[in-house]
């Protein structure tokens, strides 16, 4: 058995990590959400791409005096071209292209407006009122760099510059297992003895979140079906980077994850990991035909596989989708309840990162075994407290990871 510290299973799966050239692919805006960009993206136009009207009103072509004759009316979209002389108007609505002869835009709160006439109330001062084209980039300025994922914000500058096609980097391909005759899906039937895939749902979803393009695979553990399950999961792995698996990685008799990776022509590089909860743990990488695809065998137990999952397979997705910073922020907390719990090795924690008054407080999750599962509907932390930590009372300063 090899047991190692969180932060060496680390440190050998992120030198188990291929030379990562991840692939470029060009997708449409709607398919872009969330993915990292694999180069500079680049205005395709002037913004705004035309002199534009910020009101309601009237574009004049000013000469002495107030009154002008409005010779076109124009809403967004509509492009008047004829020529504008001087006293004449052309009155528009915002968002409008100001036709070449305008100087000035004049908002229809100051105007009085008589037939075909206007007279302008206040005093606005020529050149007043045009938004300038270009005024915010120029056509062929970097608007979005390399390596930044893809906000709504993001993608609405990209479409709003116009680009039609986005380059990301190509999804990382998972494929995803569960392990053990005792889970049911919803809609199964669920006999003494057995209880649902919560971790499937529990899975599925966030690789999903972190990027990835899921495969699902169940594993029954039956000794019956491991020659046929071990042939559906050499097929699936073919062409994956990451294998993710919860369930049977401990030392039963029917923890068959690591023999099924074994077969698969395995290299372990751990099998243990000195933390608490999710010591259960099973690191590897399959090499073949230079490509290489990691293998995160985690607990079954849904509190100890969401740590495991936080802490190992998110900074190996997020490098996989070519995110440059692969880590979560760390805040420094005050606790809102105590932890009793003994520290013979480090501990994470799961709770609640809330800010009262202003100042980050963590309150941990009321259960905090590895087998605990309620929590994780509104876990959004995990403090971090190092073996030999002394029970930690209410109030004192803890670090925390913000998921
Ligand atoms: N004699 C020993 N027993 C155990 C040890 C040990 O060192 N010696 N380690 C314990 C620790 S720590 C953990 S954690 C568990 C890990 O076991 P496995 O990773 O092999 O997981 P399973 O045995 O398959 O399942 C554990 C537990 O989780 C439930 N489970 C499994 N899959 C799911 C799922 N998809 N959704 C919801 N719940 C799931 C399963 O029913 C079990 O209750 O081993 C200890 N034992
Ligand atoms: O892996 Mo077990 O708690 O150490 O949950």
């Amino acid at each position: 058995m090899e047991i190692v510290t969180i932060t060496e299973a680390r440190r050998r799966l992120d030198g188990a990590l291929p030379s990562y050239e991840a692939k470029i692919e060009y997708v449409t805006p709607n398919q872009a959400l969330g993915r990292i960009t694999a180069r500079d993206i680049t205005a395709a136009c002037d913004y705004p791409p035309y002199r534009k009207s910020p009101f309601d009103g009237y574009a004049i072509h000013s000469h002495d005096g107030n009154a002008y004759e409005v010779v076109a009316t124009i809403g967004a979209g509509i492009v008047y071209d004829g020529p504008v002389a001087a006293g004449q108007a052309v009155r528009l609505m915002t968002g409008c292209a100001v036709p070449d002869d305008c100087d000035t835009v004049v908002p229809q709160e100051y105007v009085e407006r008589q037939g075909n006439h206007i007279r302008v109330t206040e005093s606005i001062p020529p050149g007043s009122n045009i938004i300038p084209k270009g005024e915010e980039c120029r056509s062929g300025a970097v608007i979005i760099p390399a390596g930044t994922k893809l906000t709504a914000g993001a993608l609405s500058v990209a479409v709003g510059l116009g680009n039609e096609r986005l380059p990301v980097y190509a999804k990382a391909k998972v494929l995803f297992l569960t392990s053990g005759r005792e889970l049911v899906l919803p809609g199964e039937v669920r006999h003494h003895g057995q209880i649902y895939n919560s971790n499937a749902y529990l899975f599925q979803p966030l690789l999903e979140q972190y990027g990835a393009e899921v495969t699902f695979y169940h594993v029954s553990d039956g000794p019956d079906q491991l020659a046929d399950e071990m042939a559906a999961v050499r097929r699936l792995a073919r062409d994956k980077d990451l294998i993710v698996s919860t369930g049977g990685v401990s030392v039963g008799l029917y923890d068959t994850m690591p023999q099924i990776y074994q077969s698969l022509g395995a290299v372990q590089l751990y099998d243990r990991i000195t933390m608490r909860p999710g010591s259960a743990s099973y690191g590897g990488v399959i090499e073949t035909d230079g490509r290489r695809t990691l293998i995160l065998g985690l607990s079954g137990n849904p509190s100890a596989s969401f740590n495991a999952f936080h802490l190992l397979a998110v900074p190996i997705l997020r490098r996989l989708n070519g995110e440059r910073n692969s880590e979560f922020p760390v805040v420094t907390c005050h606790l809102g309840e105590a932890i009793y719990k003994k520290n013979p090795v480090d501990r994470f924690v799961q709770g609640r990162l809330t800010y009262e008054q202003g100042q980050p407080i963590f309150t941990p999750n009321t259960t905090l075994t590895s087998s605990a599962l309620l929590g994780l509907a509104h876990t959004n932390a995990l403090a971090y407290i190092k073996k030999g930590t002394p029970p930690l009372p209410k109030g004192a300063p803890i670090e925390v990871i913000f998921l």
